[in-house]
């Protein structure tokens, strides 16, 4: 009889009634949830803005201004630049370039429904980068970096404080100089690969882009994990299959939940992940292992990251909380993934650019011959190299692997007399930075090393304006490992060979992860 009444076609009516309207309550919230977060949110932050005087491009609903971006970045890559030409921004950032020069040198522009305010004046970068009191953070995107890597480079606060406190002692000089040997190896391994290959003539045509990769993942490898060039660079090449995929459209990266569909291409990236933290963590094992046996611990990258998760007091007798191991396979993720294409891409610009004049490549090999002659290098040498020094710092301002940076304020701040909102993106844009005239002067666009003999700090009007590597808390940990190797392969290549650009060669600085040029980068060799 109860459930008579239950059913009854009257209490089913109120049933219905009542599910209805609070399903289309909630329904409603969601919607206009969403609505504020795609439309009022944007159109609120763009209306601060610009009552504080900033331009920029209209806010376009849910995409911003990512086509716009994709587009022209497309249409600049399929134009070739004139050989020599070093006037990059235009055809490297041609979005971000028109819209600074529009609109300003602080200005406006959407990445999805985020605003985002590109600040070219290299004083407020500082400011922003040096974060000193806890405003700003880096963007994260949390399924893009948990397929790629995660670790100290998307940390913030505690846990990154401890992190980056372990990993530190990993780049001090004196491991530098214990890393020489290994780095000396792998590039002897190439200088005598490249020299079987010569042909009769006494030349070999190669593109120097995998070259240096393999190069660069096999350096990290031995340097930081102890481990062999066949490790080092599988994983190279499955990191950088996991770049393309996740970077092919930016836009998948902004739609919410979008990297956990079942498609072709997120069960690959998916697949590529488990095969690298399976090598990853058999290494670890390894090491592990040999470490529990008793074998004298190895002070690189690996030793101290696992030394941190055996210990758990310092040497204060305080207890301490070191890393995890899952901790620890994303931290060697990381490294292999920050330590091995950025500075193959330095040193693949440099082998153009010297191509590209002769004159700086013969004095670059004077300086060599004159401390090295053709026999082995060594630290006291290396630390005495000036040219070598200036040019890869003048590469490093004209071709800057990363093009820009990005933080996001997660309070309200006000900066260089703006007041951002939180959850804005402030873009720092490194490369216009690095070509701005009013900055380094009017020979911006030229190669010219000389800027930097007298240091950094006198090479432009404003101290601060190279960037490179970053800078302030969150600035580069692994710089001066990176100059130390470029340094090392460029003198072992210069005291063997004189090189050329190959008639193939096509002039196409590309931004996709980092700058590289897009069509390779195919040079002559010719013995000494
Ligand atoms: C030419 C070579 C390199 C360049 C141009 C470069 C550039 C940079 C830049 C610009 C940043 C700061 C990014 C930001 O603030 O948003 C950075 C951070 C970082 N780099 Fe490098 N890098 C190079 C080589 C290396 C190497 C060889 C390693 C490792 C062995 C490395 C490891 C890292 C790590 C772990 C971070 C994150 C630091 C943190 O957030 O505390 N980099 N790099």
């Amino acid at each position: 009889m109860v459930l008579g009444a239950l059913i009854s076609p009257a209490s089913l009516r109120w049933s219905f009634l009542i599910c209805g309207t609070l399903g289309f309550v909630l329904l409603w919230q969601a919607a206009a949830r969403l609505l504020d977060r795609l439309w009022w949110h944007p159109r609120r932050h763009e209306r601060a803005l610009r009552a504080q005087g900033l331009r920029g491009t209209p806010y376009r609903f849910l995409v911003g201004d990512v086509n716009a971006y994709e587009r022209q970045n497309k249409e600049a890559r399929s134009r070739p630049m004139p050989l020599r030409c070093h006037d990059i921004a235009p055809h490297v950032a041609p979005f971000l370039h028109n819209a600074v020069r529009e609109h300003g040198k602080t200005c406006i522009s959407w990445f999805g429904p985020f605003p985002k305010v590109t600040i070219s004046d290299p004083d407020v970068t500082k400011e922003v980068m040096s974060n000193k009191f806890g405003h700003f953070e880096k963007l994260k995107f949390p399924a893009l970096s948990r397929l790629l890597a995660e670790g100290v480079a998307t940390y913030e606060g505690e846990k990154w404080v401890k992190h980056r406190r372990i990993l530190n002692p990993a780049f001090h000089l004196e491991k530098l100089k214990l890393m020489l040997p290994a780095v000396s190896t792998s590039c002897e391994e190439l200088v005598s690969r490249w020299t079987q290959s010569l042909g009769s003539d006494g030349t070999y045509e190669v593109d120097v882009c995998p070259e240096f990769q393999n190069l660069t993942g096999d350096v990290i490898s031995r340097t930081a994990f102890g481990s062999s060039y066949l490790e080092g660079s599988r994983i190279f090449q499955l990191q950088s299959e996991q770049a393309e995929r996740l970077l092919a459209s930016v836009k998948k990266i902004i739609i919410p939940g979008y990297m956990s569909l079942p498609t072709r291409n997120n069960r690959r990236m998916h697949q590529i992940n488990n095969e690298i933290e399976s090598i990853l963590h058999d290494l670890v094992g390894k090491r592990m292992q040999a470490m529990q046996e008793g074998e004298s611990t190895k002070y690189d990258l690996l030793g101290l990251m696992l030394e941190s998760n055996m210990r758990d007091t310092d040497e204060n007798g305080q207890s301490i909380s070191g890393m995890t191991i899952k901790e620890v396979v994303e931290e060697c993720k990381l490294f292999y993934f920050a330590g091995t294409e950025t500075t193959s891409i330095l040193l693949t610009w440099t082998m153009i650019v010297l191509s590209m004049h002769p004159e700086w490549q013969d004095r670059a090999r004077e300086e060599v011959l004159s401390i090295f002659g053709k026999s082995k290098l060594e630290y006291e040498g290396i630390s005495r190299l000036k040219t070598m020094t200036m040019i890869l710092y003048e590469v490093l301002r004209l071709y800057p692997p990363a093009v820009a940076f990005v933080r996001k304020t997660y309070k309200e701040i006000e900066i260089g007399g703006i007041t951002y909102p939180a959850g804005v993106l402030i873009e720092l844009p490194v490369l216009l930075i690095h070509h701005d005239s009013d900055i380094w002067g009017s020979d911006v666009h030229e190669f010219k090393p000389d800027r930097f003999a007298q240091g950094i700090s006198k090479a432009s009007k404003n101290p601060g304006a190279f960037l490179p590597f970053g800078w302030g808390p969150r600035i580069c940990i692994g710089q001066q490992f990176a100059l130390l190797e470029a340094k090392m392969a460029l003198c072992m290549i210069l005291q063997h060979f004189e090189f050329e650009l190959s008639p193939s060669y096509t002039h196409a600085p590309h931004n996709g992860k980092l700058l590289r040029p897009w069509h390779g980068a195919q040079i002559k060799l010719r013995a000494m």
